[in-house]
């Protein structure tokens, strides 16, 4: 295989190719590689001697696509070192990394995971809860540690079934929990932008209402300003001593140190946690808690889902090039 030179370039054939700037490898390359991308050059700048700015420089004025992982941030300044793009192929669900405004205001498209990771989501979102009420995690901790058999006792877990449960936020990856759970016989119900005429779970306008009336939240919103922090400390008390909290969405749209208090003071019942405020960073108190389940955000890869993120990532790519629409455009940018 020819290694790449400085701009990024692989191989001869690579000229005719249509360019796509990547500037960290997302998920699908980390596991899968770029095979499923030999129809595109690809301009590496992590590959590059180069610092970024001049790597950028040299395409700056060509490169039309860019191809980028959901922690990557793409601010005002990157855009402006690339003044000739026009689409962004993200491989996440979450736009939080990507500032919009900007986007809009340069009317640059945007192509996002669409709906590709909600059923693994849902499901890891699902899995959670069940680990927390059920004690799944600290029951396999119980029996490792040799305990069973001595005298302490194995506390009881919490009945899913009949449960109620506020889903925060009802788009794909809500509407998938929500088939989940109400197959578990839970009683759904949500808050969302707009309350969804498709669907017969009771809405509510607002979360703290919302939160009242639930034995079980689950957030399932992307993270915007609107969002931040929106699970805040009255939050978590309306939702009271008996309550869970899980989260797939994203670390912030949680007061996590509010989040570390209530459990501390066990003003919450536990937690499912598959998204933190500072990643990789976890606070050491959560650590320490048998009635918390940690996941370092893993909830939307799967084998399965990886793959179908190639196709996913391919089939915008191409549809871009060819002047048709994309698979999954951002819409309110
Ligand atoms: O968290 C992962 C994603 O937004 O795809």
């Amino acid at each position: 295989m020819a290694t790449p030179n400085h701009l990024g370039n692989h191989d001869h054939r690579s000229k005719e190719l249509p360019q796509v700037l990547v500037l960290e490898p997302p998920p699908i390359m980390k596991f899968y590689g770029d095979q499923f991308l030999n129809d595109f050059q690809l301009l590496k700048a992590w590959e590059s001697p180069l610092p970024l700015d001049q790597f950028l420089s040299i395409h700056a004025q060509s490169v039309k696509a860019l191809l980028t992982p959901g922690r990557y941030p793409l601010t005002r300044n990157i855009l402006q070192l690339i003044p000739s793009l026009q689409l962004v192929v993200t491989t996440s669900a979450g736009l939080n990394h990507i500032d919009l405004p900007e986007f809009q205001r340069r009317g640059i498209a945007i192509a996002s995971a669409g709906d590709v990771y909600s059923e693994d989501v849902a499901d890891m979102a699902v899995g959670l809860l069940i680990n927390v009420l059920r004690k799944i995690s600290a029951a396999d901790r119980y029996v490792r540690k040799g305990l069973w058999d001595t005298k302490a006792e194995f506390p009881l877990g919490s009945k899913l079934c009949s449960k109620r449960v506020g889903i925060v936020g009802l788009g794909s990856i809500g509407q998938e929990v929500a088939k989940r759970l109400q197959a578990f016989g839970c009683r759904v119900m949500y808050t969302s932008r707009n309350k969804k005429p498709f669907v017969s779970y009771p809405y509510y306008s607002n979360v703290l209402e919302l939160a009242a009336d639930s034995d079980v939240l689950i957030i399932c919103c992307g993270l915007t300003e609107q969002t931040r922090h929106m699970i805040n400390k009255d939050v978590m008390l309306a939702l009271g001593k008996e309550g869970v909290v899980i989260n797939i969405g994203r670390g912030a749209i949680i007061d996590e140190k509010e989040l570390v208090q209530c459990l501390v003071q066990r003003e919450l019942a536990g937690a499912g946690l598959d998204v933190f405020e500072n990643e990789p960073h976890v606070p050491r108190e959560l650590l320490a808690m048998d009635n918390v389940v940690l996941s370092p955000h893993r909830a939307v890869h799967t084998p399965e889902s990886l793959t179908a993120m190639c196709e996913h990532v391919k089939g915008n790519l191409e549809a871009f090039f060819s002047n048709k629409p994309l698979l999954s455009p951002v819409m309110n940018i």
